[in-house]
């Protein structure tokens, strides 16, 4: 009888796991499919298990080839790097049109590049869209439930507190600290110059970039303490390294050491909360002058969260999420913005007059960088053709409306940056170069949808941090191009790469020499 019994529940449990995997990797994404189909939007046919992947794969390794039979890209400002760092939505743009359907992993996916639709997601403030959780939940260890990862009431709690830091009229406070920060670079690039004989010095601008843009963000979260901000920015980089992969696109799973991400974790926060704690303490007995943005989410943190545990997570994960959000993005566009200039000298000498103009004895102040149109322009236009976020991605957390298109829940929706900044259909025929002036009277003279330009995302959830990032581009780019000028290196490789932002693959290498 007990036998029976066994046999009978170990038949039962034999059948029904692969019914719940078969329903969960094939029979949900094709009834998500057929809600899409119904409304004429078509895609690539997907095959069990791994939907479209395989076919993902060949069709990046095709390209991969092809780039590698050419050592580098004829024109690097009008090639269109799309096709070779994401070549299957291209080719399957050309195929199915702006809006398509496509299978990665047990995820259905609608592709949108349509201004129209565009526009919609950027006009929606329903909570059903929100961050794919595919995604999200691999970069956990990262993020934490910060504002990056969170969805729902959640997320509209932690942007409410932290959005208000980065108001136009906090990041002027900040400018001061940006010109601080940029400070180490100028000078270290005035002695490279000095080290070949006051002449020309062949330089790598990435790192250099990099480092000034932890720096601006451990002052802004961490202000007297930066010292230890750096050290937890170094770490989150290691973590992000050993976490992020392009399967990611595809919805594969991670391959990663979880020991190694586990500690490293586990270091990070409490190296964070360590702070946090040398900051109480430090407040108790001399009340600092000026808040820094840690001291701001502590206090938000405390008046908003009653539990300890909960107001320790939202204040460790949160500044995880800006270190993260706003470093690599920012210096990855600061290094676009100098590849640009060294190919267009003539915008690094309207950059110059302006400054000269703006900040008669050379010291950049908050007052003068609304007067610095020039560089604004410049970092328009190299945030439309080399935008360091790729895509804009969401998950319908429930059914929800975008324009014409019934999008069904568990559908999760991708638009591509660099695809939309390049349609010559929005943009015109000169979409594919450099041209800083089209955004002299604004983003909508620029283009015929404007809303189709999104370098900082779209909609409720695009970049909270646009101002600060604005702001310190302006200041880093200026500061080099009034104390420099610069060409592009014959050593530069023009090689467009995707490490969860598009940066120079093999980095920006200027020859620079001081501005007489
Ligand atoms: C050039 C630099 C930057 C670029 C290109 C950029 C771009 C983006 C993009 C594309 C998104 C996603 C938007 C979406 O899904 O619709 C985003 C989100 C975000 N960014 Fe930025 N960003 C930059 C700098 C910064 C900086 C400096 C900070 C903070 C100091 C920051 C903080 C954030 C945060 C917190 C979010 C999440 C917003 C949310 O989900 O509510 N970003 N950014």
């Amino acid at each position: 009888m007990a036998l029976d019994l066994l046999i009978y529940v170990g038949l039962f449990v034999l059948t029904i796991i692969p019914l719940y995997y078969l329903n969960i990797l094939w029979l949900e994404p094709q009834r998500l499919r057929k809600k899409l189909e119904r409304q004429g939007i078509r895609g690539p046919k997907p095959s069990f298990p791994y939907g479209n992947v395989k076919e993902m794969q060949k069709i990046q390794s095709a390209a991969n080839t092809m780039k590698a039979s050419r050592s580098s890209y004829g024109d690097f400002v009008g090639d269109d790097y799309t096709c070779v760092l994401f070549p299957y939505f291209e080719q399957w743009r050309k195929q199915y049109g702006s809006i398509y359907t496509y299978l990665a992993g047990n995820k259905q996916h609608l592709y949108i590049n349509d201004p129209e639709l565009v526009k919609e997601m950027n006009q929606s403030i329903t909570l059903g869209l929100g961050k794919p959780s595919y995604i999200t939940k691999r970069l956990s260890p990262l993020l934490g439930n910060g504002i990056l990862r969170s969805n729902g009431h959640f997320w509209v709690h932690q942007r409410k507190i932290i959005a208000p830091e980065f108001f136009m009229d906090k990041v002027k406070g900040m400018v001061g600290l940006m010109t601080d920060a940029a400070e180490p670079l100028l000078r270290k690039w005035e002695a490279c110059i000095e080290a070949q004989g006051d002449c020309i010095a062949d330089i790598k601008v990435d790192d250099d970039l990099r480092e000034v843009s932890a720096d601006v963000i451990s002052r802004a979260c961490f202000g007297s303490s930066y010292t230890k901000g750096k050290e937890i920015f170094s770490k989150l980089r290691t973590l992000q390294k050993a976490i992020s992969s392009k399967g990611m696109l595809f919805g594969l799973p991670a391959i990663v050491q979880k020991k190694d991400v586990k500690s490293l974790e586990k270091e990070i926060d409490s190296l964070i909360w360590e702070a946090v704690c040398e900051r109480k303490c430090q407040e108790t007995e001399t009340p600092l002058m000026k808040k820094d943005l840690l001291q701001m989410i502590l206090e938000e943190a405390m008046d908003h969260f009653a539990s300890k545990d909960e107001s320790r997570h939202f204040i460790v994960d949160n500044c995880k999420n800006i270190y993260f959000a706003g470093h690599e993005s920012t210096s990855v566009a600061a290094s676009w913005c100098l590849m640009l200039l060294a190919l267009y000298p003539e915008w690094q000498t309207n950059i110059r007059n302006e400054m000269s103009e703006a900040c008669p004895d050379g010291v950049l102040g908050v007052d003068s960088l609304p007067k610095l149109k020039s560089v604004t322009l410049v970092i328009q236009e190299a945030m439309r053709l080399f935008p360091p976020a790729a895509f804009v991605s969401r998950e319908a957390l429930e059914r929800t409306q975008i324009g014409h298109v019934d999008v069904p829940k568990g559908v999760c929706i991708w638009s591509l940056i660099p695809t939309l900044h390049r349609d010559p259909e929005i943009w015109g025929p000169d979409a594919h170069i450099f041209k800083p002036e089209r955004f002299a009277n604004g983003v909508t003279k620029a283009c015929k949808f404007p809303q189709a330009y999104v370098p900082f995302g779209v909609g409720a959830r695009s970049c909270l941090g646009r101002n600060f990032a604005m702001a310190e581009l302006k200041v880093i780019i200026s500061l080099i191009t009034s104390k420099f000028t610069y060409s592009l290196s014959p050593n530069y490789q023009h090689s467009p790469a995707y490490r969860m932002v598009v940066q120079p693959g093999h980095g920006v290498n200027i020859l620079i020499q001081k501005f007489q």
